[in-house]
């Protein structure tokens, strides 16, 4: 199920990133911290009233060198054509201005729903600056102060009363979807085509499904896939199309429904900086993870080649530690067939569920092997091990104090369960949770 995206617009200076980081400050801050993982400013989930989004501070994305003007008139359309609902920031301080007027008209054209947020309003004497706000023709208008955190929650209320229905995605239940991620001109296209080439495509455009998504389904020895060209949804020829951060979205929102990720990489060019920042996106969205390397018919290479590289992927993506690495040619097909069992594979594993009296035996084989670590005299204790959760698959360890769990016991843990279980390709997840007594 994909997630609503909310875009922030506005014009320089009007408060879009300081809102935007009061809307996902919280989240921000307890989000895991994971070594090696790029963040990105721009781009975060949020949440309110239980409802998860996605929200992008359009202000972020730079275009080019272009005049300001221009800038913000592509940033408002990027906000037109990726956002659900369109989070449209004034100053209360200056009044409506005629770049506000600019961007209003733009935004109507588009009849996407437009909440109004009229930022600086610090106090109560300058509630009256809202009013004349109401001539942009937006309907309601919110007077917010994003230095101080006032009127956030009556915004975020009717931007969420603004969101689409949970669309259900006509796929069958044990269908595989896979999405192909990465950064302009790896090959993705390629990859899609060569893989739907050999196949037998059962359907295309199944309606019901996110608007701008790709999605075609075939079947590959009786087990039936559905794969997603986030290339293929680039609208060509837009100035921002070209700029990095914005093609993050695409492959955030196209990884928000599938299983298995195919995140590939150009074998001729090597790894970029790019490629680590979607490695660390498509790392937070949990899936199941292959890492292409394309393009292999081009490489020189002698019999080192492949595990060089193979090391420089473990060395630049060391969070990625769980994804099998697949060298192929989308061009000439070279190992082309290796795929489709390591996508079911890993799709396979996703949903791996462990029985509860083995998953104990091999916690506490490995806490016998190597003992809990111990901080000012007091051992961490682990009483249980329970999977509580699939796609992917998370394991509550019952404990005497949650914070005794340090980050290299906790990857000990991980690597001894991955060495008894079938594991690969898939993110875990452990948590700790004290036992209550
Ligand atoms: N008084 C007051 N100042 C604010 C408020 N929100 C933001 N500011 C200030 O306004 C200035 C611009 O804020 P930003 O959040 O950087 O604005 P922006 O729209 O993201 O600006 P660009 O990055 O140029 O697009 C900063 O100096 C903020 O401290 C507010 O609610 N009240
Ligand atoms: N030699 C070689 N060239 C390839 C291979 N795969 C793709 N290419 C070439 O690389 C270029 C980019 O391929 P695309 O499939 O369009 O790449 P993409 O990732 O979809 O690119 P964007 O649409 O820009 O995101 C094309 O010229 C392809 O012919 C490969 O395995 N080997």
């Amino acid at each position: 199920m994909s997630k609503p995206v909310v875009a922030i617009v506005g014009r320089p200076n009007v408060g879009k990133s300081t809102i935007f980081n009061r809307i996902v400050g919280e989240r921000q801050a307890i989000v895991e911290d994971v070594p090696g993982v790029t963040r990105d400013r721009i781009y975060s989930k949020a949440e309110w009233l239980n409802r998860e989004f996605y929200i992008i501070d359009t202000g972020g994305i730079e275009i080019g060198n272009e005049p300001l003007l221009e800038q913000m008139r592509e940033q408002a359309q990027i906000a037109i054509d990726e956002a659900d609902v369109i989070m449209f920031l004034t100053n209360g301080r200056d009044g409506v201005t005629g770049a506000d007027e600019e961007v209003a008209s733009m935004l109507h054209r588009s009849k996407k729903p437009i909440v109004l947020g009229v930022n600086k309003i610090d106090n109560v004497e300058m509630k009256d600056n809202i009013y004349e706000f109401y001539a942009l023709g937006t309907g309601e208008v919110f007077g917010i102060s994003g230095a101080h955190g006032l009127g956030l929650g009556d915004l975020l209320d009717e931007v969420v009363h603004h969101f689409p229905d949970d669309e259900e995605e006509g796929y069958e239940e044990d269908t595989i979807r896979m999405a192909v991620i990465g950064r302009p001109n790896v090959g993705k296209s390629s990859l899609v085509n060569a893989v739907l080439g050999e196949e037998r495509v059962i359907v295309s455009d199944i309606p019901g499904t996110t608007r701008d998504a790709v999605d075609t389904v075939f079947e590959k020895d009786g087990q039936e896939y559905v794969i997603i060209d986030t290339a293929g949804m680039r609208k060509k020829g837009k100035v921002y199309e070209t700029t990095e951060k914005y093609s993050v979205l695409r492959a955030l929102k196209a990884m928000e429904r599938t299983d298995v990720v195919l995140m590939v990489i150009n074998g001729e060019e090597g790894i970029r900086e790019q490629d680590k920042r979607i490695a660390g996106y498509a790392h937070e969205a949990g899936r199941a993870l292959i890492i292409v390397v394309n393009k292999w018919d081009v490489v020189e290479k002698d019999d080192r080649t492949m595990a060089q590289f193979t090391e420089k992927i473990r060395d630049e993506f060391q969070f990625l530690s769980y994804a099998p690495v697949l060298y192929l040619s989308a061009t000439t097909k070279h190992r082309l067939q290796h795929l489709l069992p390591a996508v079911k594979q890993a799709a396979d594993n996703h949903n791996l569920r462990v029985p509860t009296n083995v998953l104990n035996d091999v916690v506490m084989d490995a806490v016998v092997m190597n003992p809990t670590p111990t901080e000012n005299n007091r051992r961490l204790r682990i009483n249980y091990a329970t999977q509580v959760a699939v796609a992917p698959p998370a394991i509550v360890l019952f404990v005497n104090d949650p914070e005794l769990l340090h980050f290299s016991y906790r990857r000990y843990l991980e690597n001894k369960l991955r060495e008894a279980f079938h594991f690969e390709g898939t993110p875990l997840k452990i948590i700790p949770r004290q036992k209550n007594e």
